[in-house]
């Protein structure tokens, strides 16, 4: 374990000193592209001016025959656009993979001074970061860098998520941690054959109202996510950094899409994955918050002045607990209007309502 004097050590001489915080930057969806699928990496200069990450993938859903062409793809998009405010993310292949090697070294070396944050998909504990911080540390001092890659983790192992907590602390660099559903589905040898998302399996019943144990007892189907999701957001916390949903496989269901993001945004996280053009919209909009909830959080901001003692609004106590989430939603409504007119419109809207 490193010593926490040494924690903002560069760990390669000549590498960029690691950050000392994790920059909050908007990130209600990470987009995936195959950057090797010719039709998809067309739609990326657009698509960037929609979403707050576009993310080049090169583990799974990219076939073995096509990991060089996925990587070359990212290269080459990476060399010829700029992004401006939106970030560019890469998730490389697995640890244990033949191309993974190959993916940091390539990247880092051509693009290095382009992306943002690495995704490593599969990590089991603290071992599988510090590997790559080493490993990162040396090909950023090769390739001159004056600005530190961050990683982010994706908990998609039983043992992943065993050791979240170490997971999120174990380096400087550590940006945040998404859910791996369909990965730790089959970790775990749970009996699903989903990509995230409940099953009607996963239920609790209420008590038999009579000798039928079969007549009038609703069911009600359960988040099979969680525990892990609230654990993963509490590790993130912990740690200074930032927890995420991730891939919603059932592309068609919109419905239930939409569900899955707002658990994860009620429970703290930050964003999630979006696999299709069609749940971008979808996370921008639960991952922004309501414009009548940030009218009431400003308003509980205005009416507790320093934070302390308590007043009433609507029937309602608030006090220095309530305005502290006040807070949390208020920060996150600025932070996003910065970037989007609309937003800011919508939200400076609805607060002059509850003035008037
Ligand atoms: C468990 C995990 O690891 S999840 C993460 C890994 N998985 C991924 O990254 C999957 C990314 N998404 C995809 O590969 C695709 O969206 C698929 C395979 C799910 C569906 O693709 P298609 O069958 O082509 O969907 P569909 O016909 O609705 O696409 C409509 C258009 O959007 C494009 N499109 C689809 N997904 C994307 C995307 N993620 N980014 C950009 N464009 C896309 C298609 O190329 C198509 O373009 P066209 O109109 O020029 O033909
Ligand atoms: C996100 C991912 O890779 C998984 O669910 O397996
Ligand atoms: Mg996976």
């Amino acid at each position: 374990m490193r010593s926490p004097k040494d924690f903002f050590a560069p760990l390669a001489v000549g590498a960029p000193d690691p950050v000392r915080e994790i920059p909050a930057l908007p990130s209600r969806m990470i987009h995936f592209f195959d950057p090797g699928n010719e039709k998809m990496a067309a739609k990326v200069p657009d698509l960037a001016k929609k979403v707050d990450v576009l993310l080049g993938n090169l583990e799974d859903a990219v076939r073995a025959d096509r990991k060089e062409a996925a990587r070359a793809g990212l290269v080459s998009i990476a060399k010829a656009n700029d992004f401006g405010a939106t970030q560019l993310w890469t998730r490389v292949n697995s640890l244990d993979s033949p191309w993974v090697l190959d993916d940091l070294t390539t990247l880092v070396t051509e693009i290095g001074d382009k992306l943002d944050v690495i995704m490593v998909p599969k990590v089991e504990g603290a071992q599988d970061i510090h590997y790559v911080d080493r490993l990162l540390a040396q090909l950023e001092a090769r390739a001159g860098l004056r600005r530190p890659l961050l990683v982010h983790a994706i908990l998609e192992t039983a043992s992943g998520v065993a050791n979240v907590e170490e997971i999120a602390g174990a380096s400087p660099r550590m940006q945040g941690i998404s859910l791996g559903p369909a990965d730790l589905a089959a970790s775990r040898r749970m009996k699903t054959t989903r990509v995230g998302g409940g099953h009607p399996g996963y239920l609790v019943r209420t008590d038999p109202v009579g000798e039928d144990l079969h007549e009038g007892r609703t069911t009600y189907q359960q988040d099979l996510w969680h525990y892990t999701v609230a654990r993963m957001v509490d590790a993130c916390v912990m740690h200074g950094i930032l927890p995420y949903y991730g891939p919603f496989g059932d592309i068609r269901d919109v419905v239930a899409c939409e569900d899955q993001f707002r658990n994860a945004f009620l429970l703290g996280c930050v964003g999630t994955w979006s696999l299709h053009p069609v749940q971008i919209d979808i996370a921008k909009r639960v991952f922004s918050p309501d414009p009548k909830d940030v009218a009431w959080a400003r308003r509980v901001i205005a009416a507790m002045g320093d934070g302390t003692g308590a007043v009433m609004i609507d029937g309602k106590m608030q006090d220095d607990a309530s305005f502290k989430q006040c807070r949390v939603v208020a920060e996150l409504a600025d932070a996003l209007a910065e970037r989007d007119p609309e937003l800011k419109e919508a939200y400076d809207e609805a607060t002059k309502e509850v003035q008037q």
